[in-house]
């Protein structure tokens, strides 16, 4: 059958969003491979479905799918382009729309500027929660890879997280490193790989090697958790400014374990069209 979609971005991580609304489609983990390869089908980091809520207290549903085909929780990125889709399309005139993910809801607002801010949520630090393979909870886990030791923080932003502090971003060893981490056995759901490089407290750069993905222009829940990794170090203040190789967001964490990390950031629109799924 046909069906319509549009393909977004938010800095450059991109999305080929359905509606699913007013649509209805059934996509195996093969097909979604199949429409994410960049040379034989339409080319995207994630795949979004819009879906009407199951909760009638929530606006919406939506579920993430990475370029691999596995469903995943939470995309940051993708919450935004998420709500310029369906203010665009007109499914909702909210300013402030609330959504189910995997995880839970998440709550997303559009700016008169047209940037769009995210409640992405309290950060997760239990390891077994996470999930993270470590005997106590701690800021900094040293762990082996690729025969060196490496030091990293875990956190969930609704999915796993590792950020590691850099010297220089630009030569982190991000292509090495990045798929021995996402698969690394501590990690027993897999893990999405931050490079942070701390500019000032108020400013770093980042990387991210995405679980299912590969490294990716920009990644909204890998900022969110760089941010948290860096105050728990006692690196950052609580605006942090992360630039990411697609654009910068910003980002806030006040630092309490109830609080939420607040990201703000644009999403665009890059064209629209049909498939034959
Ligand atoms: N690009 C996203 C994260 C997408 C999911 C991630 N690859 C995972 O497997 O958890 C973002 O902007 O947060």
């Amino acid at each position: 059958m046909l069906v319509r979609f549009t393909k977004m971005h938010g800095l450059g991580n991109d999305f080929m969003v359905i509606d699913l609304v007013t649509q209805r489609i059934n996509l195996s983990e093969d097909k979604v491979r199949q429409l994410a390869d960049r040379h034989l089908g339409i080319g995207f980091d994630q795949l979004l479905l819009v879906e009407p809520p199951t909760n009638p207290e929530m606006d919406f549903r939506y579920r993430i799918y990475n370029a691999d085909g596995s469903e995943v929780e939470h995309c940051g990125n993708g919450a935004r382009c998420f709500a310029r889709f369906v203010r665009d399309k007109q499914l909702t005139t909210k300013d402030v729309i609330t959504v189910e993910t995997a995880k839970g809801k998440a709550v997303l607002t559009i700016h008169p500027d047209d940037r769009i801010e995210v409640d992405m949520g309290a950060p997760v630090l239990l390891p077994s929660a996470i999930p993270f393979i470590a005997e106590e909870q701690a800021a900094v886990y040293p762990l082996e890879v690729d025969n060196q030791i490496v030091h990293l923080s875990a956190i969930s932003m609704g999915n796993p997280h590792a950020v590691l502090v850099v010297d220089n971003v630009d030569q982190a060893a991000v292509e090495t490193l990045g798929p021995a981490l996402e698969s690394h056995s501590r990690f027993p759901a897999k893990a999405n790989i931050g490079f942070m490089q701390i500019i000032s407290p108020n400013a770093v750069k980042l990387r991210v090697y995405e679980r299912g993905a590969g490294e990716t222009m920009a990644c909204g829940t890998g900022a969110c958790a760089a941010v948290v990794a860096g105050r728990l170090r006692g690196l950052l203040d609580e605006n942090v400014k992360v630039y990411l190789p697609g654009g910068a967001l910003q980002i806030i964490w006040k630092g309490g374990t109830d609080d939420s990390v607040m990201m703000t950031g644009p999403a665009t629109t890059v064209f629209e069209g049909q498939v034959f799924i």
